[in-house]
């Protein structure tokens, strides 16, 4: 029997998860419904990757004119309330833009907290919505330290909000949001201090690498502090303290909790309908299916290797689009997915680390990257990069540390993402002068 449901596929969320595969799925005529309890456009353009790169423009700029002194002159300062004004500019029009694209190719917006009460039912408000298949593409939200006084503790959200930046910043943990905020604050004029959870930053990244940016950022005047072992957050005041260590403790005027990011899988009906969880997300199988079968997941609350990225999402989001149309019903084969820390300089890197090339036996190449007069003409005396290259010298991994790591990284892609021969390589002509350029002579 044919049971008439409100919609083909209803999305819990209206991040990159949801809306990269939702668009055309309800342009190709699919009954798309969408339930958002928060902005259209989820984490990334709102308080994530957009939100963030535009506090970050001015620290490039920054950057280039101290190198550049002589050739230009007097110093570049950062007019924080005025950076932020600029980023809400930038970004607070992106819900409406999104919801226009969703609307436009046919999609029914849902504003609301949206429960599972059955497999094929999600409640919003009291208001029952039926459809044949569920997308639960509900993503992260801030881990807050499980200590006293951590509602002391602010987020990334917060930070991104500031109207006046605190003079003294404390940043717990080491990872993206740790590192690229402790960029943007220390350039902005903050004094910052970063506590580590253990010895090591950016888990994920080279570590020679990853070792010669907090020197660099050490250099500037940022205060690493490893193996912390923060216990508590006190108040006194408008200062607030970070215990640490055995006796140990550091006033600051704000505190930001880059503690790790955990899944949105509560007050959501999971158990009612029996999908598994864990810790970190919701289990998939190749299908992006969860274990209850007209069911699937999409995005960072995925519990899954890839790393929980925009791009990451956008492709898993792009292929239950081809699945749930009929275009396919292929496994989901996941790409080389590139990842950038937005330091400066920035880590960037894709495909086989230099660790994992060298236990394979593969070739490294190491190249440091001043060397090229391209870096010369803007006066980069930092950048190293490695290759990795097979047997048969495809390109197989690149790890880069460079002002420019991330376009370096891009352009690498199709070499590392379709294993391009020599003789392919020499039929991608490159703009001339151009970091693509550049780049591409290292290979060929
Ligand atoms: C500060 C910061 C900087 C980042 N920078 C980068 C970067 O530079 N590059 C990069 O690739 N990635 C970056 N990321 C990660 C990126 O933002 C995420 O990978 C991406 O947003 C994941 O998209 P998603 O759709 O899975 O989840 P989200 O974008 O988080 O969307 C989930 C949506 O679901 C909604 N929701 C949750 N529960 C319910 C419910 N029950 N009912 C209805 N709606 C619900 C939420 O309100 C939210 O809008 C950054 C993240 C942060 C926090
Ligand atoms: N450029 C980008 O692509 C970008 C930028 C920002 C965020 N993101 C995404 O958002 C996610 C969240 O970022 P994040 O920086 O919060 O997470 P993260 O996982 O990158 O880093 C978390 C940090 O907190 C530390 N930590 C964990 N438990 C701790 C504890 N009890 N006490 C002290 N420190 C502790 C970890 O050691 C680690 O250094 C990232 O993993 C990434 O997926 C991406």
């Amino acid at each position: 029997m044919m049971t008439d449901y409100n919609f083909d596929v209803l999305y819990l969320g209206a991040g990159h998860g949801t809306f990269d595969g939702a668009i055309p799925l309800a342009a190709a005529g699919k009954k798309v419904g969408i339930i958002e309890s928060g902005l259209i456009g989820g984490t990334c353009p709102n308080r994530g990757c957009n939100a963030k790169i535009t506090l970050d423009v001015p620290v490039a700029l920054q950057r280039t004119v101290e190198r550049m002194q002589g050739v230009v002159s007097g110093d570049l300062k950062i007019n924080w309330p005025a950076l932020i004004a600029q980023k809400n500019a930038v970004i607070e029009p992106l819900p409406d833009f999104i919801e226009g694209l969703l609307t436009d190719a046919g999609a029914k917006l849902i504003h609301g907290h949206g429960q599972l009460t059955d497999a094929h039912t999600v409640t919003v408000d009291g208001n029952p919505y039926t459809a044949d298949k569920i997308v639960i593409a509900t993503g992260l939200r801030p881990n807050h330290l499980d200590i006293p006084g951590t509602e002391f503790g602010h987020d990334s959200t917060d930070f991104m909000a500031l109207d006046q930046l605190p003079a003294r910043i404390g940043i717990i943990g080491s990872g993206y949001i740790s590192m690229e905020f402790a960029t943007i604050a220390q350039a902005a004029g903050a004094e910052v201090t970063v506590f580590m959870h253990g010895d090591k930053a950016l888990r994920r990244f080279h570590q020679p690498f990853v070792e010669q940016l907090i020197a660099l950022m050490t250099k500037r005047g940022i205060t690493f502090i490893r193996n912390a072992g923060v216990s508590a957050f006190t108040k006194s005041g408008n200062t607030y303290t970070v215990e640490y260590g055995d006796n140990d403790s550091k006033t600051v005027d704000w505190i930001l909790d880059a503690t790790g990011r955990i899944p949105n899988i509560e007050n959501m009906g999971l158990e009612t309908v029996g999908i598994t969880t864990t810790k970190h997300g919701i289990p998939v199988n190749d299908h992006l299916q969860t274990n209850v079968a007209n069911i699937y997941a999409s995005g960072d609350v995925v519990d899954k290797a890839q790393p929980k990225l925009t791009p990451t999402a956008i492709f898993e989001s792009h292929y239950l689009f081809e699945l749930l149309s009929g275009k396919t019903d292929a496994a989901i084969a996941y790409p080389a997915i590139p990842s950038t820390v937005y330091t400066s300089p920035r880590l960037a890197q894709v495909g086989v680390s230099p660790e994992d090339g060298a236990a394979a036996g593969h070739q490294l190449v190491e190249n440091h990257l001043p060397n090229d007069w391209y870096r010369q003409i803007d006066r980069q005396t930092q950048g190293e990069n490695v290759l990795v290259f097979d047997a048969e010298h495809h390109l197989v991994g690149a790890s880069e540390i460079s002002e420019q790591a991330e376009n370096v990284i891009n352009s690498l892609l199709p070499a590392v993402v379709f294993g391009l021969d020599q003789d392919q390589m020499w039929q991608l002509v490159h703009i001339f002068p151009s970091i693509d350029a550049a780049t591409w002579g290292q290979l060929k």
